[in-house]
């Protein structure tokens, strides 16, 4: 008993020493854990504060960062937007040509100017070439999406792509999109009552992305495609954990590497990237060429060069359709979604809309390019040009500094790596380019904009402008020459009387889910 009693005496006494020479600065093992966490803590302050005097130096219109959040913090309590808190910005700062925000402890510097945003996108291109989201470099898709790419990688992407959307492709395009217009009246006939706008678009949408660039029926309207259909209800209300990793990739770029963060919903990703390499297989072993993004695509597998000097090989080839369909999908959906809104709650638009797309329809005998491309019924274009004004696909614009540039007209000097924002939003709400701008009035787009300088930018401008813009126009008009002359648009109890952006998108995608009547039209 003795024996045992020292033994254990014995074992303590180890026990400890060995926490003894963890104690490195005091006699108290918790008192050292206490000041190394201080210490530590005080380091990820300095850290995160490193800047928050950067545009106090430069005597930039800014607000002081609160240390962390920088500015950002109504975004991250998901109280606002972001689209619609860089507008309130917007409107704060007043006459400047420029002010800073901090987003966490990034200084973004807002060009509010027109001309210099003209500089930006596109006079002294060459000095903001990039984007300033993060490239995971642990993915195979996302680094080589043409939309994140930098530089040169993205110069020769581009160049690549850019076939695809000639004036004599999109001619192609054009009669399977106008069956794709069929076959929504038919979706919509079938689904008499209440439509959710989102919903109907989306299944539009794809099923005409996946007929036109790759090919493939996608069978979203026709009902037979339940996996994808589901998949596309859950891109439209992103969890938590998707807008996290979205902010990492736009804010926080250590962080992707970190915790290898994926952009976007994974499952959806492998179910396009499955679809796409079958689609491409099977072009493979056929004879058949038509000259869409697949046969583009397997052209440049076969060029040495190209492969030779990106790598594109592997999963890595499959990017290019990934980026089209998530590209296209979602900025298409949301426009075809708020005209529609916009048009059943200002019936005075919807009816001289309608009377517009039934001229064209007697005129051409039906939906062909040189109908759609036809300045006659710019009333048409008119209507989306309202819809983007009032809601812009993107929260803004962004673009990285590449070179160090002096801003002219100014003495400030951008570094390379700052990183600029366009604050779409902001400019589009702004009574001195568009009065009464709450108001959904398509007839201001009578007026020529752009004159002096940037501020209405639908598609983005210059070299890194939207790639599938007038592929978008088309199709989207497809949609509603099908629509307007079919159906009316009616208010049910359900529609929304306004609509709130969704804080937990990075997209202007809406809150609400939108309903309306549709009627046919006797
Ligand atoms: C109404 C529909 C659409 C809207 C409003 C829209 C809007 C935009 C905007 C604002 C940008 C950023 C431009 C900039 O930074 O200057 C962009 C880029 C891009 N869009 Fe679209 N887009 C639409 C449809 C499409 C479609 C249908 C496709 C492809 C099929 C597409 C593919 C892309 C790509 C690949 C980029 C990146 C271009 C680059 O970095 O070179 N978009 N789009």
């Amino acid at each position: 008993m003795e024996l045992n009693m020292e033994f254990v005496n014995v074992q303590r006494c180890c026990e400890c020493e060995r926490i003894a020479t963890f104690m490195l600065l005091t006699t108290s093992l918790l008192l050292d854990i206490a000041i190394f966490l201080t210490i530590l803590l005080f380091l990820v302050y300095k850290y995160y504060t490193r800047n928050n005097d950067f545009f106090k130096k430069r005597g930039v219109k800014h607000i002081p960062p609160t240390p962390f959040l920088g500015n950002f913090g109504e975004i991250l309590l998901l109280k606002k937007h972001p689209a619609v808190w860089l507008k309130d910005l917007y409107d704060k700062f007043g006459d400047v040509p420029y002010f800073g925000v901090y987003i966490f402890d990034v200084p973004y510097l807002v060009i509010k100017s027109p001309e210099i945003v003209k500089h930006v996108m596109v006079k002294d291109f060459h000095h903001f070439m990039d984007r300033s989201m993060a490239l995971a470099r642990h993915d195979d898709i996302q680094p080589n999406m043409m939309f994140f790419q930098k530089g040169e990688e993205w110069k020769v992407t581009r160049s690549k792509m850019t076939p695809a959307f000639t004036s004599g492709k999109l001619k192609a395009m054009c009669p399977m999109l106008a069956a794709n217009g069929s076959r929504l009246v038919t979706y919509i006939k079938n689904h008499y009552g209440k439509m959710d706008l989102e919903e109907m678009s989306s299944k539009y949408v794809v099923d005409g992305i996946f007929r036109v660039f790759f090919g493939m029926e996608a069978h979203c309207m026709d009902g037979t495609n339940k996996e994808l259909t589901q998949l596309l209800l859950q891109l439209q209300q992103p969890s938590l954990k998707d807008t996290i990793s979205i902010f990492c990739y736009l804010y926080q770029h250590h962080f992707v590497d970190w915790f290898k963060l994926s952009f976007g919903d994974d499952v959806m990703k492998n179910y396009c990237v499955g679809a796409f390499k079958e689609a491409m297989k099977a072009r493979e072993n056929s004879s058949i060429r038509v000259n869409d993004l697949i046969d583009i695509i397997n052209d440049l597998k076969k060029s040495k060069e190209f492969a030779q000097s990106f790598d594109f090989d592997g999963e890595k080839v499959l990017a290019q359709p990934f980026q089209f369909f998530i590209a296209g999908h979602i900025t298409s959906t949301l426009s075809l979604t708020y005209t529609l809104f916009e048009l059943t709650v200002n019936p005075e638009v919807q009816a001289k809309a309608r009377k517009v797309a039934q001229e064209m329809l007697n005129d051409y005998g039906g939906i062909t390019y040189d109908a759609l491309m036809d300045k006659k019924y710019c009333y048409l274009d008119m209507v989306f040009d309202e819809t983007h004004r009032k809601y812009p696909a993107l929260a803004y614009l962004d673009r990285a500094c590449t070179a160090d540039y002096k801003i002219p007209g100014t003495d400030y000097v951008l570094r390379k790596g700052d990183r600029l924002l366009i604050p779409t939003l902001g400019h589009n709400f702004d009574e001195k380019y568009f009065p009464n701008p709450e108001k959904y009035d398509p007839e201001r787009f009578l007026d020529k904009h752009n004159q002096d300088g940037l501020y209405f930018l639908p598609f983005g401008e210059g070299p890194r402008a939207c790639i599938g813009g007038r592929f978008a126009g088309l199709n989207l008009k497809v949609a509603l020459t099908n629509i307007l002359s079919n159906f009316t648009l009616e208010k049910i109890p359900e529609t929304p009387k306004t609509i709130t952006k969704n804080p937990k998108a990075f997209g202007v995608s809406p809150l609400e889910r939108i309903n309306i009547m549709f009627k046919p039209i006797e």
